[in-house]
């Protein structure tokens, strides 16, 4: 068999490399530059799997891929791991006295640290880059007066040093990861206890009507299905239009889901099944940096 590919949200560097570090036995990576670029590069066959951020514990869900996986391409979600998020401000070593001026990061680690930059640099200018990898790639370059947020392997890739640690708002800090595939391919991944299996669909309405999602809902609590996540997203068909993505815990199967979709077919919605996926909480110890 073929080595597996994994393409992933890079440069070297980004969480989302090291949620695939903590994840795969093997293979080879490929980084991209954005989360677009990383699913296309699956729809076209060039890569079998991808890696790439869906929820944050803070700042919620990653609309960019949620977007781009119910509009633009046709994959599924084969896995989903959970890792912790530990935010550190990086300054260049060799960088002059120069006042902090701008702060560079993604912009779901620049949320997750909202808090600590008005209250420590009220005045920085905020500068979103397409990953915290990429941020602390342009601190190296640019050396003075500037700041990235990112993590201990960007920090220890580009040679910067931590100007302060740990500076996510809140402690418990997770990001759920998406592993996704256009075709079913085996995965070969470390031996991690698979804390729960999940699956994702997608609602659509028909229309704006009285009671709809209460409809949509009913189907799945009288089945006595747990539903872990609900969240509504523009059709971008126009305002007002929305489709739904449920989490259900618990995988699909030839009875349950099968019934909520005759169901729903009969009010006029749209159930698409995203995936039913093996759930896993991986936890990376992070080493201590002295500020
Ligand atoms: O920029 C990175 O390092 C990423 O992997 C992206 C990302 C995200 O999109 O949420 C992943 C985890 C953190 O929540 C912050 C950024």
């Amino acid at each position: 068999m073929s080595e597996q590919q994994i393409g992933y949200l890079g440069p070297q560097g980004t969480f989302t490399k090291m949620a695939v570090d903590a994840l795969f036995d093997g293979g080879s990576f490929i980084a991209y530059e954005s989360i677009p670029s990383c699913l296309d590069a699956v729809e076209r066959g060039e890569i079998g799997t991808a890696v790439v951020p869906l929820e944050n514990a803070i700042e919620g869900s990653v609309h960019l891929t949620i977007d781009y996986l119910a509009h633009q391409v046709d994959q599924s979600i084969i896995a989903e791991l959970t890792v912790p998020i530990k935010q550190h401000l990086l300054v260049h070593p060799a960088r002059n006295g120069e006042e902090i001026r701008k702060v560079y990061s993604h912009s779901h680690a620049i949320a997750q640290c909202h808090e600590y930059l008005h209250k420590h640099y009220p005045n920085a200018e905020i500068e979103y880059t397409a990953s915290t990898a990429k941020a602390a790639e342009l601190v190296a370059a640019e050396r003075d007066g500037v700041a990235a947020i990112a993590n201990h392997l960007a920090a220890e890739g580009n040679g910067l040093t931590f100007l302060d640690t740990n500076i996510h708002d809140y402690d418990n800090n997770h990001t759920r990861f998406a592993v996704v595939q256009k075709n079913p391919q085996t995965l070969k991944v470390k031996d991690h206890p698979v804390s729960k299996h999940k699956t994702t669909v997608m609602v659509t309405l028909p229309k704006d009507y009285v009671g709809a999602l209460h409809q949509v809902l009913a189907a799945f609590a009288w089945r006595k299905m747990n539903l872990s996540k609900i969240e509504s997203r523009p059709m971008k068909t126009g305002l007002g239009n929305y489709f739904f993505l449920i989490d259900v815990d618990q995988p699909y199967d030839q009875v349950l889901f099968p019934g909520v979709q005759a169901e729903l077919q009969a009010l006029g919605c749209r159930l698409k099944v995203i995936g039913t996926y093996p759930s896993y909480q991986i936890d990376i110890p992070a080493p201590v940096h002295k500020a």
